[in-house]
């Protein structure tokens, strides 16, 4: 269903915004400047109304030129926003009529900031503000050329009075101590120091009266602050509408890289890669006293449901039992799926005698669940598993093996010649004590070990019929394969670093 654009939230409409198409984001920058040359019209109604009281500070005679300017800009930029949309699909042209967009735009602002003056706060804002608006909006590469010419031309614009060259200013300098309509072009440091000096005289006795504050209302310093103020708003808030609407999708297009990466697109749960860094992880954490247990769950005959019924109803299957083993296991239990129709089970913290109830209990779940394809397709399908407990003992054998093979291998290393400056890290590691060694690393390869156990056991589950659950660690087959495990250290041990 399609939102209606006025009924959208903030966070919905930051994400239509971005995924309109470029002649409709261009628009909508058309419509923001539409909306901040109303702002000036405003701006010039304003003084014409109060021009008696105005006079004073604004240069009248430029108010109706630049008044006639804003509107004709104005009426050009609300014929733009209806002309980029029936241009959408001729991407040239669009291209094009974003150029003049952008150059129109450009020297608007030019002329705004030369006649009515320019502050640090208003250049930065319009700057800063503009450009990265008109960056989410339009092509880059445009705005950044843009955005350097306007730079180029407000320091020209600062530059050129002091060589002699007088621009066109609205702004009269209009200050109570001088005679009224004293005019001449003023920068904004030069301003400010203005005001200081106005200020310092107002209230040189120290004391502050009802004629002090009239006479500083009475100031040009205080008006055309203020009309820099007007002007600035609009842009403040789009600038911070800007940045929170790009955190806002940085954020999701974080969350949505990190569930891309790290999920299975089919289940929701998480995939191979992700469940062997959790499984490394948690290993890590484990206290001296905690078993851990690994399980493979495969499903049986999983492919003549695919034969029999399609692979969207073996989709389907995957999703089901996926879902079974979220609502039984528990939030630190590890569930991923591992291949095909092969999930991988981590149980943290949980001896052999529980984790074989456990996977027992997994094993009744799937069997006796009904599988309701529509009204007349139901059936059931078996799981078998293979599971392998890691005891705490074992775990701590394999560390005093590690660390025996490293602390061998470091003798071997450091009986060869050593160069005297350069400090190898494995001179480093020959300063560990065996001891500290010994509950501080298990082989990095430890949980494709643990997996191949457990896959062992599952072929053996298998082999004996399906739909039950087998523990390597009572197999006798296996104990040899545990025994592979830990002798076969050796080998890999060298290669491999925790
Ligand atoms: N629908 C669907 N099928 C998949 C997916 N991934 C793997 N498979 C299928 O899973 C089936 C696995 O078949 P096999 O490895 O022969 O195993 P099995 O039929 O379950 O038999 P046993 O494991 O011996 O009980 C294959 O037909 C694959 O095409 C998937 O994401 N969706």
């Amino acid at each position: 269903m399609v939102t209606p654009i006025y009924r959208a939230g903030y966070k919905k409409l930051s994400q239509m915004i971005f995924e309109w198409q470029a002649a409709d984001r261009a628009s909508l920058l058309a419509i923001f400047i539409v909306m901040e040359i109303t702002m000036h019209w405003l701006w010039c109604l304003f003084v014409w109304l109060r021009q008696e009281a105005l006079e004073g500070y604004v240069d009248m005679a430029l108010l109706y030129p630049i008044w006639a300017v804003i509107t004709l800009i104005g009426i050009f930029f609300c014929w733009m926003v209806g002309h980029l949309s029936h241009i959408r699909d001729d991407s040239k042209r669009l291209h094009n009529w974003q150029i003049v967009l952008i150059c129109v735009y450009g020297l608007y602002i030019a002329v705004v900031v030369l006649v009515m003056g320019h502050s640090s706060l208003v250049s930065g804002v319009s700057l800063v503000g503009g450009t990265m608006l008109a960056m989410m909006l339009v092509r880059r590469r445009y705005i950044w050329y843009a955005f350097l010419i306007q730079v180029y031309l407000i320091v020209l614009m600062a530059i050129l009075p002091y060589l002699g060259v007088t621009l066109p200013s609205m702004r009269q300098l209009n200050i109570p101590s001088l005679p009224l309509g004293t005019y001449s072009y003023q920068t904004y440091s030069e301003m400010t120091s203005i005001e200081n000096a106005i200020e310092a005289t107002i209230f040189q006795d120290g004391t502050l009266s009802w004629d002090s504050i009239n006479e500083i209302r009475r100031s040009s310093v205080f008006f055309w602050r203020v009309t820099h103020m007007y002007l600035a708003l609009p842009k403040a808030i789009f600038m911070v509408y800007i940045f929170s609407t790009l955190l806002l999708i940085l954020d999701n297009s974080k969350k949505q890289i990190v569930q891309h990466a790290n999920h299975d697109e089919l289940t929701g749960l998480k995939n191979r890669r992700c469940g062997l860094t959790k499984m490394r992880q948690t290993l890590a954490k484990l206290t001296k006293s905690q078993d851990y247990t690994v399980i493979l769950l495969d499903l049986d005959l999983f492919k003549d449901i695919n034969d029999n019924y399609g692979h969207d109803v073996g989709d389907h299957v995957l999703k089901e039992v996926a879902d079974i083993l979220t609502d039984k296991l528990t939030e630190t239990d590890i569930v991923s799926r591992y291949g095909g129709e092969e999930f991988l089970i981590v149980l943290p913290d949980i001896a052999h005698d529980l984790a074989m109830a456990i996977a027992e209990q997994l094993r009744c779940d799937i069997a006796t669940h009904v599988f309701q394809i529509d009204h007349n397709l139901r059936f059931k399908i078996t799981a078998s598993l293979g599971l392998y407990t890691l005891t705490h003992v074992e775990r701590a054998c394999i560390r005093q093996r590690y660390a025996a093979i490293k602390s061998k291998e470091t003798v071997a290393t450091s009986s060869l010649p050593k160069l005297p400056t350069i400090k190898s890290r494995k001179s480093k590691r020959a300063s560990i004590p065996v001891s500290e060694l010994r509950y501080a690393q298990l082989p990095s390869d430890i949980c494709q070990r643990l997996i191949r156990v457990a896959d062992k056991a599952l072929y053996e589950a298998k082999d004996r019929g399906r739909n039950q659950v087998v523990s390597a660690n009572e197999m006798t087959v296996t104990k040899d394969s545990i025994g592979q495990l830990y002798s076969s250290q050796k080998t890999s041990g060298q290669k491999t670093d925790a």
